[in-house]
């Protein structure tokens, strides 16, 4: 139900222009950011279909339901997930689902079209070009790629090998599926596949995780039995993604503020099996860096909040303006946190991710944290990963529907640069993976924190020190 008046709620206020749909949605707190988003934009997109069927059923004279309500209820019903949630207004809407089917039938045989995305007006059908695939990420803690293919075969879905280039991702159809060409434990599938009712989903065998958000604790790979740091984790897709890279062996350190978030990460970490980790209602800028709990932290995982702005809205093509003031703040925030985790004395690597795709998110912020903290030095990335870190930060990568075939995306890897006799480095020789496909294994939502005392980020400075990407060996 919650869902459902939310997205009401933000549709209301949109109309009233009291805010761009990404920032209202963002500034919800909503345990699922996705899925409210996706269920906004939706509605949105097929608002003038849905207020005619609503309009031809007398739907708000029989229901008392409010407009935007109706509406995403509507859509839900008959385009979404089913009315999948809906408690009491479930009941009701199943009552009148014939007239409402009826209506939207009326509709596609005056239109001579029948598919209900030959629906929407030429403009959003346009944005519709845009197309990421389903990503299933297979949960190494519970069962083995092998095995989920073979199930998924059973199933009936048809497995067509691995990817050798990206356009592969984009010709899948129908039952049809294949393995990432990057990331070894990642399964492509056509975007119209729907996991959410699987029993691989419901197991904790697949976890439902972009591409590009499955970057950070790949590229992280930290050690099995190492101390890991993941400082803003809820709701907890990339913690899993490092305690199954880990085994579940050594310590896994997860933060995050909001409260209601972290309690989705618990039933989220309990459903993949997640054993290793010790998770904190904490503030990370509040952890004590030299506390002895964390004397052994060499890796940190910092996804912190951001702007949202690379989340794909079809229905806007994602081009939503930002408000200036929010993004200076968002970026001081980003890069407290920075400055703040390069601050445990052990710490080797660090990956550093936004969904966003503003320069002032990313770059900007990595240059100025390189400006202040000159024992560390950006990692280059994956060579052959189509899109980079804008000039000079071209070590960094960037995701995007175009592109990569993924939500937008930025990624940094810092690594603290050490004496060639201290040995710690050393040490450490393999934790870069390289893109090759031998090694096994591999969510983004959030809260606006604008919580400032930063100056203002001065524009991205040209630091750009180079260093070959480090193969594993
Ligand atoms: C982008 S989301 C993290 C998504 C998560 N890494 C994942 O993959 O599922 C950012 C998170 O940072 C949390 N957060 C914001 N400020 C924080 C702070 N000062 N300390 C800890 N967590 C914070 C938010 O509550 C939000 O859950």
């Amino acid at each position: 139900m919650a869902l459902y008046t939310k997205a009401a709620e933000i549709l209301d206020k949109v109309e009233q222009k009291r805010g761009a749909v990404k920032t209202l949605v963002y500034d919800s707190k909503f345990q699922n950011i996705k899925q409210l988003f996706a269920l906004v934009c939706e509605t949105q997109k097929y608002s003038a279909v849905l207020q005619e069927i609503i309009d031809t059923t007398r739907l708000l004279k029989l229901t008392n339901l409010r407009q935007h309500l109706a509406k995403v209820l509507v859509y839900d019903l008959l385009i979404g997930q089913g009315l999948k949630c809906g408690g009491s207004w479930k009941a009701m809407m199943l009552k009148h689902r014939s007239r409402l089917q009826a209506a939207l039938a009326r509709i596609k045989v005056k239109r001579k079209v029948s598919r209900n995305q030959d629906l929407l007006p030429p403009n959003v059908q346009h944005n519709n070009d845009v197309h990421i695939p389903r990503y299933v990420r297979v949960n190494t803690l519970k069962t083995t790629v092998e095995d989920v293919i073979d199930y998924l075969k059973r199933d009936g879905f048809s497995y067509q090998g691995t990817a050798s280039q990206l356009e592969d991702l984009r010709s899948l159809s129908g039952k049809t599926f294949m393995s990432d060409l990057h990331l070894r434990d990642l399964l492509v599938f056509s975007a119209k596949v729907n996991f959410h009712d699987h029993y691989l989903y419901k197991a904790g065998h697949i976890i439902l995780q972009d591409k590009a958000s499955c970057l950070p604790a790949y590229l992280l790979d930290p050690p099995v039995g190492g101390h890991v740091i993941d400082a803003c984790a809820a709701p907890g897709n990339k913690t899993s993604h490092l305690a199954a890279i880990m085994k579940n062996k050594g310590k896994l350190f997860a933060f995050d503020r909001d409260t209601k978030r972290l309690s989705t990460m618990s039933t989220l970490l309990l459903r993949a099996g997640v054993t290793c980790h010790q998770l904190a209602n904490e503030d990370f800028l509040k952890v004590d860096p030299l506390s002895p709990a964390y004397k052994d932290v060499k890796h940190i995982l910092l996804d912190p909040s951001c702007s949202g702005s690379g989340m794909v809205c079809l229905h806007d093509g994602g081009s939503e303006e930002q408000d200036p003031e929010r993004l200076k703040a968002l970026a001081a925030f980003q890069l407290r946190c920075l400055n703040h985790a390069l601050k445990f004395p052990k710490l080797q690597n660090l990956v550093y991710s936004t969904c966003s795709i503003h320069t002032q998110e990313n770059e900007e912020v990595m240059s100025v944290c390189l400006e202040k903290n000159p024992d560390f030095r950006l990692i280059h990335l994956l060579p052959e990963w189509p899109e980079r870190g804008r000039d000079p930060l071209t070590q960094c990568l960037r995701a995007s529907t175009t592109k990569t075939f993924t939500h937008g995306f930025f990624i940094a890897m810092l690594e603290r640069q050490t004496t060639r006799n201290s040995g710690s480095l050393d040490e450490h020789h393999d934790c870069h993976r390289s893109p090759s496909k031998s090694e096994p294994t591999v969510g983004e939502e959030e809260q606006m924190v604008v919580s400032v005392d930063e100056q203002q980020l001065p524009a991205a400075r040209k630091r750009n020190r180079k260093k070959p990407k480090k193969q594993k060996s």
